[in-house]
């Protein structure tokens, strides 16, 4: 798949929107998830992997730098956020990406209007922001184990450790 057909995946909020309601037109189950992923690592694509078989297409709410560093702090992120989307394009099992600047998806969520919203067992399922949302519709609200050992933290202070 050429590079160009990666960045096709990443779209704004208003076109996400219309691709879930031909999708769910078409009988597809789209499933959401959201999230800084900031240096992918492998808990993340394992994450991914399970959240994308709760569905048929995969849409991914991905925090712009400005909101990634309001909630991860100033030196995030490591990775700017069309790389860290352009890296996410590149998941087969991946089919949307759609930038949001706010602290939450919250309305992003209500504009995509998505039949399972999904985030990992480090949330609780009522505490999901989108959570109403997604169950008023008749929806389902879920989250996926997590992979034990992996996170952005632990790998960037595990290089800073390495690097003194
Ligand atoms: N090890 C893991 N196993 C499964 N899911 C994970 C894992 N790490 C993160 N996730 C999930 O991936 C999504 C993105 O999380 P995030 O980008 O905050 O990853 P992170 O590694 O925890 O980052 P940080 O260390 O900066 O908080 C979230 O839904 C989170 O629950
Ligand atoms: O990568 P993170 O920190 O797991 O992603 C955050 O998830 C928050 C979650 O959806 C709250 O229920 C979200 O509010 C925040 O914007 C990040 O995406």
């Amino acid at each position: 798949m050429a590079l160009i057909s990666f960045k096709s995946k990443i779209v704004e909020a208003a076109k996400a929107a219309e691709m879930v309601q031909q999708w769910q037109g078409e009988h597809e189950r789209v499933v959401f998830t959201n999230g800084c992923f900031d240096i992918l690592h492998r808990g993340h694509v394992e994450y991914l992997a399970k959240a994308a078989e709760k569905g048929s297409r995969l849409l991914l709410g991905l925090n712009t730098d400005s909101s990634v560093r309001r909630i991860k702090g100033p030196t995030r992120p490591i990775v700017d956020q069309e790389s860290r989307a352009i890296v996410l394009a590149a998941l087969g099992f991946v089919d949307l990406i759609v930038l949001f600047d706010e602290d939450t998806p919250y309305e992003l969520i209500k504009t995509v209007q998505p039949d399972v919203l999904v985030k990992g067992a480090d949330y609780k399922v009522e505490d999901i922001v989108g959570y109403d949302i997604v169950c008023e519709r008749g929806g389902s609200v879920e989250t996926i184990s997590f992979v034990d050992g992996f996170s952005t933290t632990q790998i960037i202070d595990k290089i800073a450790h390495e690097l003194k």
